[in-house]
């Protein structure tokens, strides 16, 4: 539809909207400098419409959802701020943070929160307590004294009121009396159960940055349109979440402009209606939805790093930061375990076409890591090296005869039909290897992971010699596929010096993995070696000036022929 619009106002209530305009590219007008009008105005006017924000004026369509495929306008909203558990772990770091979100007036933000700290391990550690504790001690639980104390404390070293969570620690405690007294704790109820930690953190910040002169409110994802599978515990973020998301947070800015602080992680089933979770670090997907629903200009997840790092810091202390990724690398890294990005976090960032900036909410000045569409990969080599532990890798071989078709697809209608999901493959015409991805499996309870196990092998031993092979670990390699035959020459080497032989490599379709799987015990020892050779030693500048290959081979700027 073509609207005409003027904005009119607007310069002087918002820095943003004139170059919101312009990008719209529709008709301005910033002379007026009319009354600030109410949401009535834009609702009941014809053409011209006054407003204060250019996104108010996008809603003249009658269309609500339009402020959703606003790029950068919705609301005068620019950016959204997610803070990590970390970042979020007591009132010190509470004021930290809201001191952070002040020192960048020029922004309207959109605030996603994290649990405080552990809180949502020890939520679930509680929930589990409480199935064989007996009703009369699940007040006693020592977990939901730490959730209650930290609390408590927090809101009061804020200067808070009790009230902004006692209720919701009461509800808790009840709760956990429920699980105790059913001896159960399903799924559905273990997501109403972490819920708690979100709602909490949210609430007291919510109440906090009011308390500092600044607006804010408070938001449930659950109740603002964040709409997921009923997959208790790992649900997936449906479409109409956007439209609604769009709407519901448009709207209130429209009626009454407030900082929104989101719950991250939850959602709310579409068929069952109940609270849902996103997987373990789901609040980076909460936040880039949303950057995608509301069309912003960048989308900055805040950690405890200086940024997405060339391995995990945990595994090696010389790791550093990666300046630039792109979308397929950030994404494939989180996949094989980097636990630094949540794996799903990418795609509505991607399909957005929304930068997203990780940055350290404890060194603020760190530039971060920037995750863009496309980069400069022509100087590209090696940009992170990934570990994913403890997993499980079948070895398929084909009982029968060269040249039976079918094979590969009997193989995957296998795990289809039990719904495990596969990690890593590499296939002959009659033998195929494959790791499983653990967090899919792992979720389940132990009996039912051997279980599962058991029932794959002898599906697939009606047509195959199967070996089992546990305690693995994938090591990925990501970086410029193009250069492949160099990433893999001296990660071989290297794996060689030290002993260690691959037991199974696949390069991924995307095109900036290379997987190797070697065993559980060798794993750690793999990435040190490799972090060092690749990272420490001069390598990625000594072959900076090198060119990807021309027919195979690989030229310098000079002409000469690297690697020999
Ligand atoms: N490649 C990596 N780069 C940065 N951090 C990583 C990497 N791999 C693992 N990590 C871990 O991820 C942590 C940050 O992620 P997370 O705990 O989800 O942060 P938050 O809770 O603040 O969102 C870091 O403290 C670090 O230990
Ligand atoms: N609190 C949830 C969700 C989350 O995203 O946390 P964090 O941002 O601290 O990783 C979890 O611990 O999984």
């Amino acid at each position: 539809m073509a609207v005409a619009l003027r904005f009119r106002g607007i310069a002087r209530e918002s820095p943003a909207a004139p170059a919101a305009a312009s990008r719209l590219g529709r008709e301005q007008d910033f002379a007026c400098a009319a009354p600030r009008p109410g949401p009535q105005c834009w609702r009941r006017r014809g053409l011209v419409v006054r407003c204060q924000t250019a996104a108010a004026a996008l809603l003249k369509t009658d269309d609500a959802t339009a402020a959703h495929k606003a790029p950068h306008a919705a609301a005068g909203f620019t950016v959204v701020m997610k803070f990590g558990g970390s970042s979020v772990a007591s009132a010190e770091r509470m004021r930290e943070v809201a001191d952070l979100i002040l020192s960048f007036p020029e922004e309207t933000p959109v605030i996603v929160l994290s649990a405080m700290g552990k809180t949502t391990n020890n939520l679930l550690l509680a929930g589990e307590k409480a199935v064989s504790c007996g009703a009369p001690k699940a007040s006693e639980i020592p977990e939901l004294a730490v959730i209650r104390e930290l609390h408590l404390r927090t809101v009061d070293e804020l200067g808070l009121d009790t009230s902004v969570v006692s209720g919701l620690l009461d509800e808790l405690e009840q709760l956990l009396k429920g699980v105790a007294m059913m001896k159960e704790l399903t799924l559905r109820t273990r997501d109403y159960l972490v819920s708690f930690g979100e709602c909490m953190s949210t609430r007291i910040f919510a109440a906090y940055i009011n308390k500092l002169g600044k607006k804010a409110r408070q938001y449930d994802a659950f109740d603002i349109g964040f709409i997921t599978t009923d997959d208790f515990t790992n649900a997936d973020i449906l479409e109409v979440t956007y439209p609604a998301v769009a709407k519901r947070l448009h709207g209130d800015w429209m009626d009454d402009p407030a900082i929104p602080i989101v719950t991250g992680f939850l959602g709310k089933g579409c068929k069952s209606c109940a609270v849902t979770t996103l997987g373990r670090g789901g609040s980076d997907l909460t936040a880039t939805t949303i950057g995608k629903a509301l069309g912003l200009r960048e989308i900055q997840v805040w950690k405890d790093v200086d940024g997405v790092l060339t391995c995990d810091p945990n595994i090696y202390a010389n790791a550093i930061p990666v300046p630039y990724l792109t979308f397929d690398e950030a994404a494939e890294l989180a996949y094989f375990g980097a636990q630094v990005l949540h794996p799903q976090s990418m795609r509505p960032a991607r399909e957005g076409d929304i930068p997203v900036r990780v940055k350290n909410s404890y060194n603020r000045h760190a530039p971060g890591t920037v995750i863009t569409k496309a980069r400069d990969m022509s100087k590209s080599i090696l940009t992170s090296i990934v570990l994913k532990s403890n997993v499980t890798m079948l070895d398929i071989v084909s009982t029968r005869m060269l040249g039976q078709y079918g094979f590969l697809a009997k193989v995957f209608s296998i795990f289809e039909d039990l719904g495990i999901s596969v990690d890593c493959v590499a296939t002959s015409e009659v033998s195929i290897s494959l790791t499983l991805d653990p967090s899919k499996l792992w979720s389940r309870e132990l009996i039912q992971q051997w279980q599962e196990l058991d029932h794959v092998v002898e599906e697939l031993e009606k047509f195959a010699v199967v070996h089992l092979l546990q305690r693995r670990s994938i090591i990925s390699l990501i970086g410029n596929v193009q250069r492949s035959s160099l990433i893999l020459e001296k990660a071989f080497n290297v794996l060689r010096r030290n002993g260690v032989n691959v037991q199974m490599i696949s390069q991924g379709a995307s095109k900036v993995n290379i997987s190797l799987v070697v065993n559980d015990s060798e794993a750690k020892q793999c990435v040190q070696a490799l972090h060092s050779a690749f990272f420490e030693n001069g390598f990625m500048s000594e072959v900076e000036g090198a060119d990807v290959p021309q027919n195979g081979a690989l030229v310098n700027s000079n002409g000469a022929i690297y690697g020999n």
